[in-house]
């Protein structure tokens, strides 16, 4: 079993201590754009997928972009428990869809 927590300390290490050959390793070796084009290009790919009827697919794609998303918060030097922090300060936050003004140009 591998919740995202475990798996970002899992691509946290594998930047910590290389292990060559890994494609993990080779995301932080091709470097910082090379990871932003694959974050990029899974997000695409989540938005094509969640239009097909076959929820497979989106729980795939899903997965492939969590997993790239963890690499970049890794690269950054981006804590997992900062992410968790900020998701708890929203917690309970009501939004304010009716002081929003209508948007009519869709
Ligand atoms: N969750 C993942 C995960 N999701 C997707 N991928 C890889 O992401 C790549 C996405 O496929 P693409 O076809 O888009 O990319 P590609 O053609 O292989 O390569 P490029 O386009 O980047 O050149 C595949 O090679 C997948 O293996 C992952 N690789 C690793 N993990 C996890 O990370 C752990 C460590 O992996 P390694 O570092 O490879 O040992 C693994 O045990 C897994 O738990």
């Amino acid at each position: 079993m591998q919740d995202l927590e475990e798996l970002y300390k899992l691509v946290l290490e594998r930047k910590n201590n290389p292990k060559k050959g890994s494609y993990t390793d080779y995301l932080y070796t091709k470097g910082l754009d090379k990871i932003l084009k694959k974050v990029g290009e899974e997000a695409t790919e989540v938005v094509v997928a969640a239009k097909n009827p076959d929820r497979n697919e989106l729980i795939y794609e899903t997965a492939d972009l969590l997993y790239h998303v963890m690499v970049l918060l890794a690269e950054q030097k981006v804590s997992y428990d900062e992410i968790k922090k900020e998701l708890a300060k929203r917690e309970g936050l009501m939004s304010k869809t009716k002081d929003r003004p209508e948007i009519t140009d869709l």
